[in-house]
Parts: C-alpha cells; sequence; structure tokens
C-alpha cells in the first residue's frame, strides 16, 4: 500500500478592504510569506511562512489571485489525489468576514466560482473519462452543516430532517448515520445539489459580515470503484468553517449570540486537537502514531469528530487560512496566522486506499451485529440502550452498504449494456465508414506500393522463364480466380481485382502454392445465398475486406462449445491464415463458451504490425477478450473480421448488400456493354468480366463518366470500321489472309493516375495458319488507312477514281506489292511505329485490365471481355514509381526502349522495386 508522510498543506490569502475597514494594511503576501507590517510590538513574530501566500486585496495588482489561480495554487492538487485513490481535505479556516465562503464557493459567475464547484467539476471529468475506459465509479454526495453541535442534513428539508449521528467503526472510520447520501451520475446533478444544500444552510447579518455562516458547512463526496468483488472508496471532503467571532465586534445578541458560542467553541476545540497534533509532531519527528489522548481529543466535538480522519489519519489535507488585511483586524488575523503555522507542522500520513472486500465487509458487519443481539439479550437494562442504538447503527451501515453495491452492480450490468449497444453502433458505423472509404482507399498509393513491395518480396521474380523479349510468361489466368455466378457457392473462391494486401496474397498464394492455399480454404466456409437470413447460426467471425468481393466470403465458426481454435499461418492452426506481415504462426485463440466467444492473443504482442485490434483498442496483454455480437476485430495488418454470437439479418445485408448492388450496377453501364458484345454469346461470366473491367475503367482510367461513355462509343466504332478493314483487305489483299484486332493501349510508361486508355489496332497476317503482327495502329492511323482501303478499293473497281496512298505501306518492304488500286509510296514512310521485321509481342502493349497499373492498385488481370478486345495473353509492363517516368509512348519503339531500360534498372538494383502484371 503507497503511503505518504506529508505535512498538510497550508496556503493562506489575503482578501480586499471591506466597506468597514480603515485602508490601514497590516499584512502582506510575497511568495510563501505573509507579513505583519507597520508598529506592532505585541506582534513579535513578524513573518510567517506556509506553502502559498495569496494576495487577493487588489485586482489591479500584477501578482493579484484570483478565484481561479486560487483553485490552480490550492484547489486542484486535491483532484489528482483522490483520482489516485487517497482521502482528501479541505478545509477553510479565519475570522468571521474574512473571506472563507467567499474562496470556498464563491459567486455564481464562472469567474468568481470557487474551490469546491472548480474542484467538483474537474473531479468529475476524471470520473466521466474513467467511466469512458469502462470503470464502475459510483459517486455519492452528502452534504451536512454542524450547527449549535448538532449535525444537520443539508440535502433534507430542516422540518423532514432526521439529526444524522456520527459513530466511529474500527473497519469504516467515521460514519455519519442517517445522513442522506445522493448518487450522483452527471456534474450538473451535483452542482444543483450544492445550490440546494447552501440554501439550506444557515446565514444571518452580523456587523462584520451581511452574509455570516453560523454553522460549519461540510460537503462530502464519497466514490466508490466498484470491481467484480471489491471496491475502493475514496472520500473528498471540503469544510466551510464558521469564522471566529469576537462578541464585542460582531454584536450579535440572541440566538445569534449563541450561535457565535457553539461556534467559537467548536473552533477552540479544533485548535486544541490541531495543538496537540502539532505538538506530537515536535516532539516524536516523524512518527505517524497518533497518540491516545489526541484522538480523545477529535471527541470532544462534533466538528471534530468529523474532521478526525483529515488531521489524523489518512488524508491528503489541504488548509485554506483566510485574512482581512486590515489593521483593525489584526488581532484576529494574528490567531488566524498562528492556527495555520500549527497545522502546517502536522504531518498526515496519507495511504492509497486499499481494496475492501464487499461480501466479506458485509459478513463482518453481520458477525458484529449478531454479537450485539447477543449481548442485548444478556444486558442489564442500563447498558441495553446503548447496545441498542449501536446495533441500530451497525445494522443501518450495514443495510446502506448492501443497497450502494447492489445498485452500483445494477448501475454496471446496465453500463454494460449501455457499452455493448454502443460498441454495436460503432461496429456497424465502423462498417458503413469502411464502406464508404473503400474507395479512397483503394486509391491509396502508398499501402499499395507496400503490398506491391510485399508481393515482390514473397512472390515469383518476374526474371523467372522469361520470353525472349524479358517478359514473364505470367498469364491472367495464372492470377485469377473468376466469380462464376452460376458455380455452387460452396465451390467459389474469393474473388480478385482488388488491391487489398490480403487479397493480394491470398491470390499470390493462389498462384504460388494452390495446395496450400487450398489447405487453408477447406477450414473456411463461405456463405451461400441459403444461409439467409437466420445468418450465422453459430458464433462466427466473418472476413470484411475493402474489396467488396472478398467481404464476407470466409467464415470462422467456432463450432465446437469450448474447443480452443488457434488462429495463425502455421499449418498446425486449426484457421490458417496466409502469411502476411503480422500474422504470427499461431496468432490467437478462439473459443466459444455458452454462445459466448472469446479471443485471446498468443504471446506478447510487440511488433505493432502483429497487433490485434478489437474494435479500434490493441490488445496488450495476452488475456482472454469476450468477443461482441458485431465487433470488430484485425489481426495482423490484413485481416478483419466482424463478429457474430447470433443471427443477424441486419448486418448480414450490410454485409452482402455491397455484392446486390454491384449485381444492380448501372443500366447504361450494362447497355454499353451488350452494345459492344452483341452478337456474342454473352455468358453471365463474361458479363461479370465486362462489367467489371468497365467499373475498373470509370475508377481508375476514366477521369469521368462522360469520357467513359464516349471511349465505349469509340470502341464501338472501331469494331464496325474493322469488320470493314477485314472486307477490304480481303478484296485488295486475299493471299495475306489480314486480320485486325481492337485493343487498347495505356500509358503505363507516363505513370499518369488518371486517363483514358487508347484504342488501337493490330494487324496480323495469317501466315501458315499462325498469325503474325505485322503493324500496330492507333486508332486515328487507322482510321486514314481505312480511307485509303476505301480509296484502293473503290479505285480496283471503279478505275477513274485517282491512285491513293498504300495503306499498309509499312509492310510492303518485305511484301511485294500486291494488288492494284494503291500506290507503293515506300518514299513517304513516315511512321515511327514501323516494325521491321515484326517482333513477337512489343512489350509496351498491355492488355486493358494489366494497364490499370495508372492506379495505384493492383487490380488483377480481369479478362478483357474477349469478344470486343482481344488479350495479348503475355503482355508485360513495369512500373518503377521511384524511377522518373518516361513519357507517355509516342512511339512504340522508344517505348520498347525504355521498357528495357527499366528492366535492367530493375534487375541491376535490387532495390529498386518494380511492379510485375
Ligand atoms: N477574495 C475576495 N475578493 C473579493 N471579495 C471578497 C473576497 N473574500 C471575501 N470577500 C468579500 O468579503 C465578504 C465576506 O466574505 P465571506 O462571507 O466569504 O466571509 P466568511 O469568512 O465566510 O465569513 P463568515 O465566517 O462570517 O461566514 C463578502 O462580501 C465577500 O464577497
Amino acid at each position: 500500500m503507497d503511503k505518504t508522510d506529508e505535512a498538510v498543506f497550508v496556503g493562506v490569502r489575503l482578501r480586499p478592504f471591506l466597506g468597514y475597514e480603515s485602508r490601514q494594511q497590516c499584512l502582506t503576501a510575497s511568495g510563501k510569506l505573509i507579513s505583519v507590517v507597520g508598529e506592532f510590538p505585541d506582534k513579535k513574530k513578524k513573518d510567517f511562512a506556509f506553502d502559498c501566500a495569496m494576495d487577493s486585496t487588489d485586482a489591479s495588482k500584477p501578482d493579484y489571485v484570483s478565484q481561479e489561480k486560487c483553485y490552480e495554487m490550492i484547489g486542484r492538487r486535491m483532484v489528482q489525489h483522490s483520482i489516485s485513490g487517497y482521502h482528501t481535505c479541505l478545509f477553510c479556516y479565519g475570522q468571521t468576514g474574512s473571506g472563507k465562503t467567499f474562496s470556498f464557493m464563491g459567486k455564481k459567475s464562472e469567474l468568481e466560482q470557487g474551490l469546491l464547484p472548480r474542484l467538483l467539476r474537474d473531479l468529475f471529468g476524471e470520473v466521466e473519462s474513467l467511466r469512458s475506459l469502462g470503470g464502475q465509479v459510483q459517486c455519492r454526495a452528502q452534504m451536512l452543516e454542524v450547527y449549535n453541535e448538532k449535525v444537520r442534513d443539508l440535502l433534507e428539508d430542516k422540518e423532514k430532517a432526521k439529526a444524522p449521528e456520527i459513530h466511529v467503526h474500527p473497519k469504516v472510520g467515521v460514519y455519519v448515520d442517517g445522513a442522506t447520501d445522493v448518487q450522483i451520475e452527471t456534474l450538473e446533478q451535483l452542482q444543483k445539489l450544492l445550490e440546494t444544500g447552501l440554501s439550506r444552510a444557515s446565514v444571518a447579518a452580523t456587523m462584520r459580515n451581511a452574509t455570516s455562516s453560523r454553522g460549519h458547512t461540510l460537503f462530502r463526496l464519497l466514490m466508490e470503484k466498484h470491481e467484480a468483488h471489491t471496491v475502493v472508496s475514496s472520500e473528498v471532503f471540503c469544510v466551510d468553517l464558521a469564522g471566529r467571532e469576537n462578541e464585542k465586534t460582531t454584536k450579535v445578541t440572541g440566538e445569534n449570540f449563541v450561535e457565535l458560542t457553539f461556534i467559537n467553541r467548536s473552533l477552540m476545540w479544533l485548535a486544541q486537537c490541531i495543538q496537540g497534533l502539532g505538538r506530537q509532531a515536535r516532539q516524536r519527528g516523524n512518527s505517524d502514531e497518533v497518540d491516545g489522548s489526541s484522538r480523545a481529543r477529535f471527541r470532544n466535538s462534533k466538528l471534530t469528530l468529523l474532521l478526525s480522519n483529515a488531521l489524523a489519519g489518512n488524508s491528503k489535507t489541504c488548509l485554506l487560512g483566510t485574512l482581512s488585511p486590515a489593521a483593525v483586524n489584526l488581532d484576529e488575523s494574528y490567531v488566524t496566522l498562528n492556527f495555520a503555522s500549527t497545522v502546517k507542522s502536522i504531518k498526515v500520513t496519507a495511504k492509497r486506499v486499499a481494496k475492501v472486500d464487499k461480501d466479506s465487509l458485509i459478513q463482518s458487519l453481520n458477525e458484529e451485529l449478531r454479537s450485539l443481539k447477543d449481548q442485548l439479550n444478556s444486558a442489564t437494562p442500563r447498558n441495553a440502550q446503548d447496545l441498542d442504538s449501536q446495533a441500530g447503527f451497525i445494522r443501518n451501515m450495514m443495510e446502506s452498504y448492501k443497497a450502494r453495491w447492489e445498485e452500483a452492480q445494477k448501475n454496471a450490468d446496465l453500463l454494460r449494456r449501455q457499452k455493448d449497444d454502443a460498441l454495436q453502433n460503432l461496429a456497424i458505423s465502423r462498417w458503413r465508414f469502411a464502406r464508404a472509404t473503400v474507395k479512397n482507399e483503394l486509391r491509396d498509393e502508398a499501402r499499395a506500393d507496400a503490398a506491391i513491395e510485399q508481393l515482390h518480396l514473397q512472390g515469383t521474380p518476374p526474371s523467372q522463364g522469361t520470353q525472349s523479349n524479358g517478359a514473364s510468361p505470367v498469364s491472367p489466368e495464372s492470377f485469377e480466380v473468376h466469380f462464376d455466378p452460376h458455380e455452387p457457392s460452396e465451390h467459389r473462391l474469393p474473388e480478385t481485382g482488388a488491391s487489398q494486401v490480403e487479397s493480394m496474397r491470398y491470390q499470390q498464394s493462389l498462384s504460388t502454392n494452390s495446395a496450400e492455399m487450398g489447405a487453408w480454404l477447406s477450414h473456411w466456409r463461405t456463405p451461400a445465398a441459403s444461409d439467409s437470413p437466420m445468418w450465422p447460426p453459430i458464433p462466427s467471425l466473418v472476413i470484411y475486406s475493402k474489396d467488396p468481393s472478398f467481404s464476407g466470403r470466409l467464415i470462422f465458426h467456432a463450432e465446437e462449445e469450448g474447443r480452443r481454435y488457434v488462429l495463425g499461418c502455421s499449418s498446425r492452426c486449426d484457421f490458417q491464415l496466409p502469411q502476411t506481415p503480422g500474422i504470427c504462426p499461431e496468432t490467437c485463440l478462439i473459443w466459444q463458451e455458452s454462445g459466448r466467444l472469446f479471443l485471446k492473443p498468443l504471446g506478447i504482442i510487440l511488433l505493432p504490425s502483429a497487433a490485434i485490434e478489437v474494435n479500434g483498442t490493441r490488445l496488450v496483454r495476452a488475456e482472454a477478450k469476450e468477443l461482441l455480437h458485431q465487433d470488430f476485430v484485425v489481426l495482423g495488418q490484413s485481416f478483419r473480421f466482424f463478429v457474430f454470437t447470433k443471427p443477424d439479418p441486419t448486418v448480414q445485408a450490410l454485409l452482402f448488400s455491397g455484392r446486390a448492388e454491384e449485381g444492380a450496377n448501372d443500366e447504361s453501364t450494362n447497355a454499353a456493354i451488350r452494345g459492344i458484345i452483341a452478337e456474342r454469346a454473352c455468358s453471365p461470366l463474361e458479363m461479370e468480366r465486362a462489367r467489371r473491367y468497365l467499373r475498373a475503367l470509370e475508377e481508375d482510367m476514366v477521369s469521368s463518366t462522360s469520357s467513359k461513355d464516349e471511349f465505349l462509343k469509340r470502341a464501338m466504332q472501331a469494331r464496325n470500321m474493322i469488320e470493314d478493314a477485314k472486307v477490304f483487305s480481303k478484296a485488295l489483299r486475299p493471299h495475306d489472309g489480314l486480320s485486325y484486332e481492337l485493343l487498347t493501349l495505356s500509358p503505363v510508361l507516363s505513370l499518369h493516375e488518371l486517363g483514358t486508355p487508347s484504342l488501337c489496332i493490330r494487324v496480323l497476317k495469317n501466315a501458315n495458319l499462325a498469325p503474325t503482327e505485322v503493324a500496330l495502329w492507333s486508332f486515328s492511323t487507322f482510321q486514314s488507312r481505312l480511307n485509303l482501303m476505301k480509296n484502293a478499293y473503290n479505285r480496283t473497281f471503279r478505275p477513274a477514281t485517282p491512285a491513293t496512298d498504300d495503306p499498309w505501306r509499312e509492310m510492303t518492304a518485305f511484301w511485294p506489292v500486291g494488288a492494284a488500286g494503291y500506290e507503293n509510296h515506300n518514299a513517304q514512310l513516315q511512321h515511327p511505329v514501323a516494325i521491321n521485321p515484326p517482333i513477337p509481342v512489343p512489350v509496351y502493349r498491355t492488355q486493358l485490365p494489366a494497364a490499370t497499373t495508372l492506379s495505384p492498385q493492383w487490380r488483377t488481370p480481369i479478362q478483357p471481355f474477349q469478344i470486343g478486345f482481344q488479350a495479348v495473353p503475355s503482355t508485360v509492363s513495369y512500373r518503377i514509381p521511384s524511377t522518373p517516368a518516361p513519357s507517355c509512348t509516342s512511339s512504340p519503339r522508344t517505348a520498347a526502349r525504355s521498357v528495357r531500360n527499366l528492366e535492367q534498372a530493375a534487375s541491376a538494383s535490387p532495390s529498386t522495386r518494380y511492379r510485375e502484371i
């Protein structure tokens, strides 16, 4: 138990002059010193040192201590003490009219609020934050007045109030029986309570103070921190003492004179207690034992009994002495200074409050009650009354504790339920937020690059099995797992096409080690439409991914009650996760107990990348954490799950709505697709690919819908033009078997984020049934060549038509000039696109989806819908983000050269990041 021997913290404050006082100042405050100034021969001691001396005499002085500053100097320390688990006490002492109530309570305006309202505000702020962290803190307030040596409950009407009684219990300490104990939930409630209590305090006008307190006001805030079976209670005790009065100066009579005698007597007892403690402190040095006689003195009055814990017990105590600066009040002020000096010499041993076992305290009180009852049975009538009242007090105390703790229990349950609800909402809002940000995240280049790097580090180096042109023979199919809506759902694998690490890794694993992947997949289950709506049937973790096609596809069912399932990337795990950053061989345990789901991290999680998060809070210890319905769990850096402990159509709908929306897709896009692939049998798979391709276009390559539409229109136009070109070619060069394919050429090397891909036309010669590429035309070249073909065609059949240029002029170098109808203008070759001899597939060329390297994410090679757009199966493009990009490929030859340079750079420097598609 922490124990600190500390002198009482003493601060003194000089108030401003009041109307009745002449302006002769006899006291000054400077630093920690109060000095008596002027000629006062009977006042031998001139300087009094305290912990702080506050000058509030004149607001225009630079060192003027305002209400706020006063709180900073003396009050704020109490907040931390009580939150750290110490009892604390603040009391104000001084002659009547010296400013105790002003310092203690202040005025209503925020600027002039006194110590208590400020202290409660800050304290409650701390309590609220403890509660928000899941702590069960119960606050109870009492407000009492010791008036004419009677304890009054200020939280009850004067008429109704039954006088509370003070008891001292060896286990509980000073206990006020019969006082209203109000449970406080909010600061506003507390402030209202304070106002009500103050309005009931006894106040009267005297010659020295128009609002003189006629009794001592005590405010007690009890804070109980509840755990399952224990409670830690610390109290904040604030006392505004009534002021010492001189009957000659206050000129009170009658009832007020009676009050004066009680006030002065109780203050005398207090002074005696303080002197006794001061003497003891001087004699015994640092001993924290309070001797019997000092203890006994506290029983002399109600006030001292109530303050006994603060002065001689276990508390961190502060005293604020208030003084008038005027010479007319010097005698009274001198008493206050001496009193405060003695208090300063007292050492109070503050121990951090220990946890009390609720059950054992109740049990011991029960036993005490039983023994009192036994004594009562055998008691003489003389002491029977005493025993009876003692038994009554024990009974009350026990019942009060029981009720309080039951209430705390109820409260804890309520809070837990509210927290659960909040977490559910949080999970849903997180889910919504996650969905809303998918698009943005997809554009997060940094992540993608990290992922790409990861892929590269773990994946197949591009040099493996390269073709003659240096291109890797990675076929799109090798990465791709297609989603076929007609496939039975249990065979359906997560779709690719996402930038997320998990799906990348997943795909990579599929391509590199499908056997292993198959192994881990076999442990997982995928939901089927038929699962709805009572899904999932047992507590489950459902994967969430920013890739809607991956989200919800993997489900972990904690099927067997009590069985501890190990999740990790090791093959020994019950549920094997792909090896991604942050996934340890054995990451965590998950098990089900009576329908409740628990997760326990395995080992100490030191690496931030290996963190396990539940609803955004990182688990720092290897201890079991209950997973509640709709919690959001993150394993490592890449796996995110929603927790379902019961069937949940709402969230299930949320999980799957993404796909429904996807399926719905924009009708105009569907129509456009149908327009392009019109005559071809449109299988659902093709449709799906086309749709995804267009989405990729829309999201990543085409800056707006209008340019997407434009692109589609041009594609359709090009397709018709190709048909024309085929007809003209067949007529003009029947033996060459020329054919044309529509391709897209993306500015891969330009590294532009957005842009519309160019359409281009591949010219193939069908020599010996093996098509060879003989040229690649841009769309505009194709347009002009088509015109030339048209002219040549016309001239063939209508000789009057003027001669035209050779539409296939770049090919004439190795072709004999063919049929008439066009001139061979070899000399006019202007187009650098000429490739002679034809090279195998030029590396700059990509099939369209691969060209989506423009976007930061790793978009899976979605097969371009092969109907309108012919894919070149093994093309490779490179991207080196950290290397200055060559400008857009105006010339394929330049592009090819650039790519070769880049390839060389990549292989020469292993640290160069590059990307293989
Ligand atoms: N620091 C201060 N700044 C401005 N006014 C003050 C200050 N301290 C006290 N006063 C004024 O002095 C008067 C007396 O103060 P207060 O009622 O607080 O005295 P008190 O010590 O509580 O007296 P009592 O013991 O009779 O209740 C009030 O009018 C109060 O507004």
